[in-house]
């Protein structure tokens, strides 16, 4: 009971240090004035659907936090129910091949700048992570999540080829047999199920209550040196990531040949339709 009584204490001194640092339409970013935590709120209604636009202000959300010398990110949404829907589909649609190739180069960038961040990343999953919304809380070194909420990535369900840096988000945080099976059947986990492959570190029962469980562990650097943790970090990582650093143009052509194919096209029109059905009836 005391103890209850003491987090949320805690949790009321947490809020009200916090303070607005820099916000976007589709960003908002608070700054935790003690603490130094960034928390990056996505805001892009209605699902967290990362087009071109939510593509570079969230990139250039988490360069502004590591710029500013933040000490560390806290990633969670404004929508209850949806922590991100992904890629937006639109964009894939028959696309202007002008502005996919941008889309995927910043879909690339944003990848590598939070898979590789200097600072401590935690996954405040407050709603569904779907696809790309799971490979954002996949990137990030803890993830905490509500119940009765999915996870996961389907992509093989409805006719993508899984790209490398996708597999290899996955493969940095589950196992190499579980990460196939699930990328094989297009696996989406219910909260519970995340936690027992260890997708996700913990279930909590509130939004304030995932925001303390990130700022603990953000927390739990704090007797290291900031470069030392960075550079092991970014030396653990590298090897998952060392196709996007080393040759992300081939990564770049590949998607965009294949999401050009007339198969692709056909399986993403039937898969929009399917959304937009369930919605009408
Ligand atoms: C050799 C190498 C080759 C490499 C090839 C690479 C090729 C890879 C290509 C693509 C990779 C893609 C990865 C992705 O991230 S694709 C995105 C996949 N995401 C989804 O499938 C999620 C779909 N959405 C949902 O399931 C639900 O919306 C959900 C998130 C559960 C929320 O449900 P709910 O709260 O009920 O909201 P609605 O379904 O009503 O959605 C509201 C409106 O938003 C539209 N919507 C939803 N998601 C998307 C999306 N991802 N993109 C675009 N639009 C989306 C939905 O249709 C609703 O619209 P409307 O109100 O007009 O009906």
């Amino acid at each position: 009971m005391l103890r209850s009584r003491t987090k949320l204490i805690e949790l009321g001194k947490r809020q009200l240090c916090r303070s607005m640092c820099k916000s976007s339409e589709l960003t908002l970013v608070e700054v935790d004035d003690k603490t130094g935590i960034a928390t990056l709120t996505m805001n892009k209604p209605p699902v967290n659907s990362c087009n071109l636009e939510f593509l570079r202000a969230l990139k250039s959300a988490m360069k502004e936090i590591e710029s500013n010398k933040c000490s560390g990110i806290i990633l969670t949404s404004s929508n209850d129910k949806v922590f991100s829907s992904g890629l937006d589909l639109n964009e894939l649609r028959q696309p202007n091949p002008e502005r996919l190739a941008t889309f995927w180069k910043e879909l690339q960038e944003m990848w590598v700048t939070l898979y590789l961040s200097n600072v401590p990343t935690a996954a405040a999953i407050n709603g569904h992570a779907l696809a790309v919304g799971c490979v954002m809380a996949a990137a990030c070194e803890y993830r905490v999540m509500l119940p009765d909420f999915t996870i996961g990535i389907h992509a093989t369900k409805f006719g993508y080829v899984v790209p490398p840096f996708i597999v290899n988000t996955y493969l940095s945080v589950l196992p190499h047999p579980v990460v196939e099976r699930a990328l094989l059947q297009g696996k989406i986990f219910s909260t519970q199920e995340a936690l027992q492959i260890n997708l996700i570190d913990e279930v909590v029962n509130s939004k304030d209550e995932a925001l303390c469980k990130c700022a603990d562990f953000i927390g739990s650097f704090e007797q290291t040196n900031p470069v030392a943790r960075a550079l092991t970090k970014r030396q653990l990582r590298a090897p998952f990531a060392k196709q996007l650093l080393e040759d992300p143009e081939t990564e770049l052509r590949e998607s965009l040949e294949y999401i050009n194919t007339p198969l692709f096209q056909e399986s993403l029109d039937q898969y929009l339709l399917q959304l937009k059905k369930k919605n009408k009836k």
